[in-house]
């Protein structure tokens, strides 16, 4: 149970049910309260049979062998967990050198009194450091008790390790690069963050002589949106250019490609807004993995992982042929769907108060206790439906301090969530009607056919069929 544990998505229900059992805690329990005696259980077990001289790890042993191992890693890795954890913060503050690590060193070095050969025990120290930095990006980056945010966190976590985080310690660590992401959603729901976590939690070796680790992570995510430069410009921003190669070029420019770290990610923000012509060169430079800097005939590589992101319907503009096919497929090794505020708040009413208390502290600190989210709510209404999201709700806090309320914005798109549920409300919608509309709904929602499918349990086809009806 601990091997299997140790192996599932620290996000997903799953885990929290197998810690459980483990200690034999029912579900009134928290289940970070289990892990301190799930830990002292096991660190008896190993001990005994350390004693016993029982411990024999090797990578072709049976499956017994095999869950023992695991199970050491498991324990290796909870007592260095706070140091790991420690160290995150102090490299957010150093910045872009990375800093020494001491305390990795050890932790190899028990690793590797446990019976694990050294190139595995490094490659786990790497690991260790990769699993807490991606629980603390993505927990802080994406706050939220709602199903569909636990839902996006354990679909962030499986982007980085897989499904199957046995493939990835296996084989797949250092071939990651290939793995692309394409972030959908609407405005201000929360792309950038999701982007960032997964560009900050790649795996970075780690270097016993130097005792740190290969490089910072504040170095491993870039990001540039592509809806900012004019097309003539974005070939320079994206490859950089040598000094003199147009007029205007009087220093030489790295682009973003080259700053981008071999460990870290590269996010190309409103990728839905770029023509075809920048679409054909990024599509060359993600098949071939090489590019030339603007006027030079120097071949630079480039190693990281891309995420591209849009909160335009990507299924509609593939269909008007403003999105490119073969680009499309260059990009979906992983599709993930932000949801929505209004998604959040209707499955979870007390996620607005949440959220809004959450980033309330993030404009005035923790002192500050202000009466702002019972005033919110009551301006604005418990229908209202968020247009602009979580950066909405972020500037509503803001115009709540500043003028003593706020009453939504009145001048988005009407909402069609609104809309439905006020029609259902009045009880004049037709069973067709009500659900075309839910379908149209989810479909501006989602941007793609096959979420709505999976959402309404309809046929893809009978979905598309909705969703044309009025046009
Ligand atoms: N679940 C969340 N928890 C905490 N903060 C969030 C969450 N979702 C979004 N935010 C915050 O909301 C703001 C907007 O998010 P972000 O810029 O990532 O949105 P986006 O989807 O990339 O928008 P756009 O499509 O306009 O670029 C950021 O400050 C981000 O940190």
């Amino acid at each position: 149970m601990v091997a299997e544990a140790a192996f599932s998505n620290p996000f997903s229900d799953k885990r929290v049910e197998i810690d459980r059992q483990i200690v034999g805690a029912d579900d009134t329990v928290h289940w970070e309260a289990t892990l301190e005696p799930l830990l002292r259980k096991l660190g008896e077990h190993i001990r005994s049979l350390e004693k016993a001289g029982g411990i024999v790890i090797n990578r072709d042993g049976n499956e017994e062998v095999r869950a023992i191992a695991v199970s050491i890693l498991f324990y290796v890795f909870h007592r260095y967990m706070e140091r790991f954890d420690s160290l995150i913060v102090e490299q957010v503050k150093a910045g872009d050198e990375s800093c020494r690590a001491p305390f990795a060193y050890q932790c190899l070095e028990d690793l590797t009194r446990y019976g694990f050969e050294h190139a595995d025990a490094c490659r786990y120290v790497a690991i260790f450091y990769q699993v807490r930095r991606a629980y603390f990006f993505i927990s802080k980056g994406l706050v939220g008790e709602s199903p569909c945010m636990k839902r996006l966190r354990a679909q962030l976590w499986d982007n980085i390790f897989t499904h199957d985080i046995s493939w990835y310690e296996g084989c797949l660590w250092n071939r990651m690069e290939d793995f692309s992401t394409l972030l959908l959603g609407e405005t201000g729901t929360g792309k950038g963050a999701a982007a960032a976590a997964i560009g900050r939690s790649g795996f970075i070796p780690f270097n016993p002589n130097a005792q740190k680790f290969e490089e910072s992570f504040t170095r491993a995510f870039v990001s540039i949106n592509l809806s900012q430069y004019p097309e003539s410009l974005i070939e320079s921003e994206l490859f950089g250019h040598r000094k003199g190669a147009f007029t205007g070029a009087i220093e030489k420019h790295e682009g973003i490609f080259s700053r981008c770290s071999p460990h870290g990610a590269i996010f190309l923000d409103e990728i839905g807004d770029v023509g075809i012509p920048v679409q054909i060169k990024l599509l060359q430079i993600l098949q071939e993995r090489t590019f030339s800097p603007v006027g030079s005939h120097d071949q630079l590589r480039f190693k990281g992982r891309v995420i591209a992101a849009t909160n335009r319907p990507i299924d509609s503009l593939r269909r008007d042929g403003a999105f490119r096919d073969d680009f499309y497929y260059r990009l979906c090794s992983d599709i993930i769907t932000m949801p929505p505020l209004r998604l959040r708040i209707r499955e979870t009413p007390r996620e607005l108060d949440m959220l809004a208390t959450h980033l309330l502290e993030r404009i005035c600190g923790h002192e500050l206790q202000l009466p702002i989210v019972a005033k919110l709510k009551e301006d604005v209404g418990k229908s209202y439906a968020w247009p602009g999201n979580v950066r909405e709700l972020e500037q509503a806090i803001r115009r709540i301090m500043i003028t003593g309320t706020y009453t939504g914005d009145t001048a988005a798109v009407a909402d069609g969530d609104v809309a439905l549920s006020h029609a259902v409300e009045a009880g004049n919608l037709s069973a067709k009607e009500l659900v075309e509309k839910y379908c149209r709904d989810l479909y501006e929602t989602y941007g793609n056919y096959g979420e709505v499918a999976r959402r309404t349990g309809l046929d893809w086809r009978t979905v598309k069929k909705n969703v044309q009806s009025e046009e």
